[in-house]
């Protein structure tokens, strides 16, 4: 028998704010009122709790909510494992290649037969979801909806789902959520879920991170203001359906990468009600408020951070989601693209349209990818170079309809099989194409005098000349009177 879907309107109605506290009923007065688990809670609905963090930590990072619904969750058959020989997402299963090598990826194809839950391809990680330790890097490509009497979750992580291609209707245990081109949204560890793609193929990227939550970066000395704000993040309402007499439901689990699935008679779309901190949530990276230098010299991408999960190293992430959207460039002597970088972090990008302005050799394409894990050298490449050393620094309005994007991890990201071989899509001329091109330009000259930059406590003058303080002293002496090229 079809099931039938009773969701309210409600289904496109969100609530704002990044880590706030919502509330929300779909039948007036569903929501007990100064207590969470009354004897009696209103219609007949059972309270259920769900815990998104430790029940004892700390207040600041505490994040669970309460559940009005139809049936707990708990009313299931066991879950037995589902595909056991062919599905996996799990780090520990698959070989990981941890290699030095830059790797960049030609565009994942679409595939129209697979739904959600089949889709997800685990391309490279580190740590391991049963020690809640580490990150999954994940492509997604799905034809085909969920059936409406399945929900999915997982218990290995939250997901940081980065749409590249279509549209995802989620229909979440808290509500709906309607993702479109150049949003994001994170479903957290737990949550079950049922994805129906209303415009046909869906592709994109997913951080599923085994550890943490989520946070909005500390602004620090850039204020109160910018980057991600915290009201455009939007949460679900309460939409519920109602399950039909006769009707069985599938709930589809990955728990340690692995599927199980249980079945149960009731829709796992019953919440009539809830209240808390964890919750599922949306967020338009067109809302996101870029700043950069607007004197000289390239800012660390840091100040492009959407969202990060700590480690315990303070300032140091597990995972931070970086963005590179339009934006103006004006600095003035200055090498505009990225400078050439080898990083204590592992750097996975992938572009959700347009152009990336580091790589301008038309090798880095929308649903593509890249990483250059820890200490891997890259930068632009031999075409971008050229061009930024020599072009004209007018005011440039760089990445307009582009959204390229990085995941970058204190973690040794291994590349799974999968990555690496089987969907046949890494590119074997990315350093050939990139970086062995660029031509030496320095040519010893007569007249250029090689010295040492300390000679006996004293300053050398080849330091000084450049206005270099050597030996605490008297080496910015002889600047003064003269100003640096960018102000004069
Ligand atoms: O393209 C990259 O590698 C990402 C990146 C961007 C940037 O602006 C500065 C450093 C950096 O690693
Ligand atoms: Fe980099």
């Amino acid at each position: 028998m079809p099931v039938t879907k009773f969701s309210t309107p409600e289904k496109y109605k969100y609530q704002n704010g990044f880590g706030s506290y919502h509330e929300t009923e779909a039948i007036l007065g569903a929501l007990p009122i100064g207590s969470n688990s009354p004897q009696k809670p209103a219609y007949g609905l059972y309270a259920e709790k769900l815990s998104g963090t430790a029940f004892t930590s700390p207040r600041h990072e505490n994040q669970q909510s309460w559940l009005y619904r139809i049936l707990p969750a708990a009313s299931h058959t066991p879950f037995v494992a589902r595909e056991a020989t062919t599905y996996n997402t799990n780090p520990e299963g698959e070989k990981l290649h941890q290699i030095p090598n830059q790797l960049r990826w030609d565009p994942f194809d679409l595939d129209l037969e697979s739904d959600w839950v089949h889709s997800l391809q685990l391309v490279a990680g580190a740590g391991d979801p049963t020690m809640k330790s580490g990150l999954g890097i994940l492509i997604f490509a799905a034809g085909k909806s969920m059936k409406p009497d399945e929900a999915f979750y997982s218990a290995d992580g939250d997901m940081l789902i980065v749409l590249q291609h279509g549209v995802l209707d989620i229909q979440t245990e808290l509500g709906w959520i309607l993702v479109r081109p150049n949003e994001i949204c994170v479903i957290p560890r737990g949550v079950r879920y049922c994805v129906e793609l209303p415009e046909g193929p869906v592709r994109g990227y997913i951080l599923e991170l085994y550890e943490g939550h989520f946070k909005l970066p500390e602004l620090g000395p850039i204020g109160s203001n910018c980057l991600a704000n915290a009201r455009d993040f939007q949460a679900p309402v309460a939409a519920f359906d109602e399950s039909p007499e006769g009707e069985t439901y599938t709930i589809l689990s990955k728990f340690n990468g692995h599927l199980f699935a249980a079945t149960q008679t009731h829709t796992p779309f019953d919440i009539v009600a809830w209240h808390g901190l964890y919750y599922p949530y949306k967020y338009d990276l067109g809302r996101f408020n870029t700043i950069g230098s607007i004197s000289f010299d390239h800012p660390d991408p840091s100040i492009f951070t959407v969202l990060s999960a700590p480690s315990p190293t303070a300032g140091t992430a597990i995972a931070d989601f970086v963005i590179f959207p339009p934006r103006w460039l004006v600095g003035e002597d200055t090498f505009r693209p990225p400078w050439y970088h080898r990083n204590t972090m592992s750097e996975f990008m992938g572009l959700i349209h347009g152009d990336y302005d580091a790589k301008t050799g038309g090798g880095f394409k929308p649903a593509g990818a890249s990483l250059h894990n820890i200490m891997s050298a890259h930068g632009p490449d031999a075409g971008t170079h050229a061009k930024a050393s020599g072009a004209a620094l007018l005011p440039l309005k760089v990445g307009e309809g582009s959204m390229a994007f990085m995941f970058e991890s204190c973690l040794m990201v291994g590349v799974t099989e999968w990555g690496l071989k089987r969907c046949q899509k890494v590119q074997e001329d990315y350093n050939a194409e990139s970086w062995v091109p660029l031509p030496k330009h320095f040519v010893m000259r007569e007249g250029m005098r090689k010295v040492s930059n300390r000679v006996n406590g004293e300053v050398a003058r080849g330091a000084a000349d450049i206005g270099a303080s050597v030996n605490g002293k008297g080496a910015m002496a002889e600047m003064e009177g003269k100003s640096l090229p960018h102000y004069t």
